[in-house]
């Protein structure tokens, strides 16, 4: 009898049995790895290009809500609409007056080189007095823009305090007496919204209050609240036209006067773009001031976002051409083209932007001609953009600077005024710190 545990002795055609069994279950198992990875492999990819099929506008997850331009908008068509918009120019009831003195061209063609003989209205600023983005070593990770105005809300301290609080203080006391709705309008005049939407506001306060027989605070506030977004024309389209369309990029050009922060925005875009996916070249079309296409530049590379740049002094026109060129040929899917700062007032220079956009548009549709104003800057700002509306056709507003002023109120007058959308709002020096501009939002944070 053999003890239990003996081990069992196993013959050479067993062990080669056994052996193949192994083998077998092996490449079983290999085999099935490399077709589910496969499989997750192409599921993704048919993810991705359905995303990127996508033909109408949606809401970015950066977002920023951006859209292709209209497709039936062509290149030609677009150049006869330029010529059909300053045919509207010339014929529009009101033209404003431009004092000859101010004209800085000498031979009838605009251009940058022109100011060497008459001072353009501004100092230039060179290099040491241009504080340049930080350079990166690599790529950098891009803050998500979803959700920037609440995060950013503390940045409209400011406003909320000269206008949120006062107003809501006035308005939660109960019964308003004549001296308090006199402050109501003042406080409102105050922080900037003029005196024909003031009036309007006051007038729908008075009698709103009356018809919902307000009692508390917050009754207050939620009537505060429903008249000022409606003020700010929610329904007002505010996508960014920033997608390709028709096998062409998207072009954006950035304007406004001198050191509203033009070129900031133009690398703060950029970012945006990037963050959602996009392609992006940038234009460094600001010939004029020392270190702005190095600015521009190092936002680029922050990105890796390649920046198309001219001689310093050159013609913007053609530094704006080669861009739109260049990212036609490189594919990209949007060229942001950064202008130079010019005072509304001198007629030579609005004429060489009026230049800049019918080149581009030799080859490409400008999709978007985005106005920065500094929100500090009040009331003037409001005249920029009459001037600027009337020699390109402003698409949407970015109010910049709204971290550092009490006026808040500027947002609302300018919309109404040019019947533009601020599409952008500019809440700090931070490379992050640009938010898609949402009235309920905007309001929540001015109210706190
Ligand atoms: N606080 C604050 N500063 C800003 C904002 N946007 C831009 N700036 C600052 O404004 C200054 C001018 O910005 P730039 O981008 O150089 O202005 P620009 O319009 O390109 O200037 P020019 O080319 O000279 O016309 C810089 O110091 C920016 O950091 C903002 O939203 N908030």
């Amino acid at each position: 009898m053999r003890a239990c545990g003996t081990m069992v002795p196993v013959s050479t055609s067993s062990l080669v049995l056994i052996l193949v069994v192994v083998v077998v279950v092996l490449i079983a198992a290999l085999v099935t790895g490399v077709v589910l990875t496969r499989r997750r492999r192409i599921s993704l990819t048919q993810k991705q290009r359905e995303q990127g099929a996508r033909p109408t506008g949606y809401q970015a997850s950066s977002g920023i809500s951006l859209t292709p331009a209209a497709p039936e908008a062509t290149v030609t068509e677009a150049v006869t609409d330029a010529a059909v918009t300053e045919e509207v120019v010339t014929s529009a009831p009101a033209p404003v007056e431009h004092p000859v003195a101010d004209r800085t061209e000498v031979d009838g063609q605009p251009g940058v080189g022109d100011d060497a003989s008459v001072p353009r209205d501004s100092v230039k600023r060179g290099f040491v007095e241009v504080d340049l983005p930080v350079e990166a070593s690599e790529v950098e990770e891009i803050e998500p823009t979803e959700g920037r105005l609440e995060r950013l809300r503390g940045k409209l301290s400011k406003s909320r305090n000269a206008f949120g609080t006062s107003l809501l203080g006035l308005l939660g006391a109960g019964d308003l007496d004549e001296d308090s709705w006199q402050d109501v309008e003042d406080t409102l005049l105050i922080a900037d919204l003029g005196a024909t939407l003031t009036m309007e506001i006051v007038e729908t306060l008075r009698s709103r209050i009356v018809a919902a027989g307000v009692r508390t605070e917050a009754e207050a506030h939620a009537l505060l609240r429903s008249v000022l977004v409606d003020a700010l024309a929610p329904k007002m389209d505010r996508s960014l036209k920033a997608l390709p369309h028709a096998g062409k990029p998207a072009v954006l050009l950035v304007v406004g006067v001198n050191g509203v922060g033009k070129t900031t925005t133009t690398g703060k875009l950029a970012r945006v773009l990037v963050a959602d996916g996009r392609t992006v070249l940038l234009g460094a079309a600001d010939t004029f001031r020392a270190a702005a296409a190095d600015q521009l530049e190092t936002w680029g590379k922050r990105v890796g976002a390649e920046t198309v740049r001219g001689p310093e002094g050159g013609d913007p026109a053609s530094v704006a051409f080669e861009a739109v060129k260049r990212g036609m040929d490189a594919g990209v899917d949007t060229v942001l083209i950064d202008t130079a700062g010019r005072l509304h007032t001198k007629v030579g220079l609005m004429d060489e932007l009026g230049k800049v956009k019918r080149v581009v548009e030799k080859q490409a549709v400008v999709d978007e001609v985005l106005l920065v104003l500094d929100a500090t800057t009040g009331q003037n700002g409001l005249t920029q953009a009459r001037v600027f509306a009337e020699q390109v056709a402003i698409t949407g507003i970015v109010l910049t600077k709204l971290d550092g002023t009490a006026k808040g109120g500027i947002v609302f007058q300018v919309q109404r005024e040019l019947g533009v959308p601020v599409k952008l709002v500019g809440l700090g020096e931070g490379a992050d710190h640009l938010a898609p501009f949402e009235p309920g939002a905007f309001v929540d944070a001015l109210l706190g």
